[in-house]
């Protein structure tokens, strides 16, 4: 790496003074090379390794299944698409719940192997000691609170959390905890939207929301939803960007007519 690089970097401290600064933060999640290049040149400030991948990438039902070693390959193939972007990666369900010092093996693997910056864990107190154990290691810890895929057998549904008084409240005192702690950012996930806004105002590090409304400090969506692969995905908070999933689909069907027809490859198109 050159030391006159001439892209500016993200850093964990670019996303503090964007908060200080009030700029919104912008993050999408990229799971190989060729998208994060693209994701990265559209001028996104973090990219997130996330364990959506299980969904998006592996077609599981839910996040439980992907493995550490699956979440490094998909992070090895980010970071080399990546110049500017600060990456983050999603430690996977079972690989830092048991104790903090396999939540701290787990998250330097995560640095070592995958080359992430960062990492994100879901929860708040019941994870307190692996959150700490990982920031006095030198790794930069992003929180996730709100819908926390990794215990939707504990929640039974994907509807929106913490409309309760009792649910609110705990998700308050566990953002402040995860600032004190030292977590450089937060992702709240499909609460609602005024309690987004008072965490974030009570609070000196970023929230990027995603189903959380506009008052976080930044937004996250997944890449394959935003652009339009993901035809049976289509929550309330979603914005597509793009309708890939009828013009990959179109592209094909037009390809197996081309070849079909004998029209693809023409003279140009052969040696
Ligand atoms: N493709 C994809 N996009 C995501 O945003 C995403 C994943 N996968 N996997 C991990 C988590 C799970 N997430 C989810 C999952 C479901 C809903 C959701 O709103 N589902 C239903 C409503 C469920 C209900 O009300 O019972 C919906 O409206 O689609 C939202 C976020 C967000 N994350
Ligand atoms: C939805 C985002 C925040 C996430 O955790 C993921 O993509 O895995
Ligand atoms: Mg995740």
């Amino acid at each position: 790496m050159s030391v006159h690089s001439e892209i500016k970097k993200i850093t964990t401290e670019t996303l503090r003074k964007m908060k200080f600064d009030k700029e919104i933060i912008t993050m999408l999640t990229a799971y190989d090379y060729t998208t994060a290049k693209m994701v990265d040149a559209g001028g996104i400030d973090a990219i997130l390794i996330g364990d959506s991948a299980a969904n998006v990438m592996a077609g599981h039902e839910t996040t439980l299944p992907i493995t550490l070693d699956q979440m490094i390959y998909h992070t090895q193939c980010v970071v080399r698409g990546v110049e500017r972007a600060l990456i983050v990666a999603d430690l996977p369900f079972g690989s830092y719940q048991s104790n903090p010092e396999k939540a701290l093996d787990s998250a330097v693997r995560m640095m070592k192997e995958g080359g992430a910056h960062s990492i994100k864990i879901e929860g708040g107190k019941e994870i307190q000691k692996s959150i700490v154990k990982i920031i006095n290691a030198g790794i930069p810890v992003m929180g996730h609170l709100g819908l926390t895929p990794q215990s939707i057998y504990q929640f039974g549904t994907y509807k929106v959390r913490a409309k309760e008084e009792e649910e609110a409240e705990k998700l308050m005192s566990d953002a402040k905890l995860l600032e004190e702690l030292g977590c450089f950012a937060l992702v709240l996930e499909k609460i609602p939207a005024d309690l987004a806004k008072r965490v974030s105002e009570s609070i000196s590090i970023p929230t990027i929301g995603i189903g959380a409304g506009a008052g976080c400090d930044g937004q996250v969506l997944v890449y394959h939803d935003m652009v339009g692969m993901n035809k049976d995905f289509s929550p309330k908070f979603l914005r597509r960007y793009l309708d890939l999933y009828t013009e990959i689909t179109g592209a094909v069907s037009s390809f197996v007519k081309d070849v079909k027809t004998g029209d693809f490859p023409n003279e140009k198109e052969s040696y």
